[in-house]
């Protein structure tokens, strides 16, 4: 076969296989229960996961990385006890990510999100220890911290998920930041299988754009929450992500 022809062959074959894997990079929707009515945190729980949720994105505040208070473990232990087979996405909006590992995992969360920004003295070390776990391990950076900062750390493959804010992280009900688009296309074109989560502002307006930059985990806090049909909103923001995402793979 002259080389030109194999040559062509063997493109076909690549980009078949890595758009068969694009294919499989799956859109889950975490609705974060940050808004919702915290007296009833464990109805609330149940109420998403019965409206068809993929996981739900538990929002931990310490009051000083952030300026604002939720719950710590305890409150996420009980929470485990209501929603047995929910995925726990712990976002640890803390400032000291190394001391809450062993707590939450205790208390039953599966992936455990830390900030960049509270870790950056040992984020390998840290990294390395919720693998141990068990758990899977999320990396975040807020809205000003360069994504270039994370990439050796997704080099050494212990992460599962990186979490882009699109919001200043502390509250929720803000809006959306469509300019940190760009990081989730930067860390995309370099790691096509990697989970990207984007989180703050996030509903069915834009989740399209979320989806077209590289994102498949979709937080989404107020729009889920207060909206009147959850399951709708649920299902209407998965399709709509999925499809862009598919479609992204057969153009690539
Ligand atoms: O981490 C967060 C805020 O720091 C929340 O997860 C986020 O704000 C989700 O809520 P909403 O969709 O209402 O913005
Ligand atoms: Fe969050």
């Amino acid at each position: 076969m002259p080389l030109n022809r194999l040559l062509k062959t063997v493109c076909e074959s690549v980009r078949r296989f890595s758009s068969r894997k694009m294919d499989d990079l799956q859109v889950k929707i975490g609705p974060s229960i940050l808004n919702a009515d915290l007296g009833d945190l464990g109805n609330e729980c149940v109420r998403m996961m019965d409206s068809g949720a993929d996981y739900l994105h538990l929002d931990v505040m310490d009051g000083h990385f952030v300026p604002n208070l939720t719950f710590g473990h305890p409150v996420v232990k009980c929470l485990r006890g209501k929603v047995p087979k929910a995925f726990f996405d712990l976002h640890m909006m803390v400032s000291n990510p190394h001391a809450w590992v062993g707590p939450m995992q205790d208390a039953g969360a599966d992936q455990y999100t830390f900030h960049y920004e509270a870790a950056s003295d040992d984020v390998l070390g840290l990294a390395r220890r919720i693998k141990e776990t068990g758990m899977k391990v999320g990396v975040g950076v807020k809205p000003a911290t360069d994504v270039d900062v994370i990439l050796p750390l997704l080099n050494s493959d212990l992460i599962d998920t990186v979490l882009i804010m699109t919001v200043e992280p502390g509250f929720g009900g803000q809006r959306f930041m469509e300019d940190m688009m760009p990081k989730v296309s930067a860390i995309r074109s370099r790691f096509p299988l990697i989970n990207i989560e984007v989180d703050g502002g996030v509903g069915p307006n834009n989740v399209d754009v979320c989806a077209e930059a590289g994102a498949n985990m979709i937080v989404s806090g107020t729009a889920i929450i207060k909206s009147d049909d959850p399951s709708q909103t649920i299902r209407h923001m998965r399709a709509v992500a999925q499809d862009v995402i598919n479609k992204g793979s057969l153009d690539r």
